[in-house]
């Protein structure tokens, strides 16, 4: 049956598992969750997911939160076996450790960063609350080391964990959207040559292109 992902197509973790779903073809639907009335914390929703976050997908009767759970799920079930240039979780035990490595560094280093830059920067306005500049001014600092660390990896090679786009890119999109529009930081990618000739390539992908067309 169709795959549900509960969430919203503007969010960004919901926007990680639509990116994975439409990357390997897998027909999905969308049940919108409205984060702006607090229907995530309602009992009903917590039922599904008990951290009160989107997104939480489920596939027959089989439930699961956590995006970066959920995008390796996906990709072991469903990627086409044995398919060289797209198996997105890598195509031997060093490059699959590759990828386990990068989505790690993607949610440590580099989400924590820009999760906090994306609150005082978008969310505590919308709430009225001040934005706290010191602050964002020493996440962009971290957020230049992590990225020369990208600099150095994606010197010598193409993608991160290797020769092909992997689930280690793909959980980036998000993040790197938000920095290079919404948090007026596109000179963090664009001062990094390598790091914006990879950007350039994995945001220009048939399927994330897909994601930013969907509403709400
Ligand atoms: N680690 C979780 C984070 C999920 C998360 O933080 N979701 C946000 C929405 S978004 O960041 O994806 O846009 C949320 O539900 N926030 C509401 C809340 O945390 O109360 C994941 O990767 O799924």
């Amino acid at each position: 049956g169709v795959i549900k992902v509960y969430g919203a197509k503007k969010a960004a973790c919901p926007q990680r598992v639509i990116a994975c779903l439409i990357e390997l073809g897998i027909d999905y639907d969308v049940i919108f969750v409205d984060l702006e009335s607090g229907h995530h914390k309602q009992p009903d929703f917590l039922a599904l997911q008990p951290f009160g976050q989107v997104p939480v997908i489920e596939d027959g009767d089989f439930r699961l939160y956590e995006s970066r759970a959920i995008i390796r799920y996906l990709a072991t079930k469903y990627s086409p076996k044995n398919s060289l240039n797209n198996n997105l979780l890598g195509t031997n035990v060093e490059e699959k450790a590759f990828v386990d490595q990068w989505l790690e560094v993607e949610a440590h280093h580099f989400n924590q960063q820009v999760y906090n830059i994306v609150l005082e920067l978008i969310v505590f306005p919308k709430m009225g609350k001040q934005t706290d500049i010191s602050y964002v001014q020493l996440l962009e600092k971290k957020l230049a080391n992590v990225l020369d660390v990208y600099e150095e990896r994606l010197s010598k090679s193409k993608y991160l964990a290797g020769d092909f786009f992997t689930l280690a890119d793909l959980s980036h999109l998000p993040g790197l959207r938000y920095l290079t529009t919404e948090a007026k930081m596109p000179h963090l990618v664009e001062d990094r040559k390598c790091v914006n000739a990879w950007w350039t390539d994995i945001s220009s992908r048939p399927a994330w292109k897909k994601v930013l067309s969907l509403d709400n």
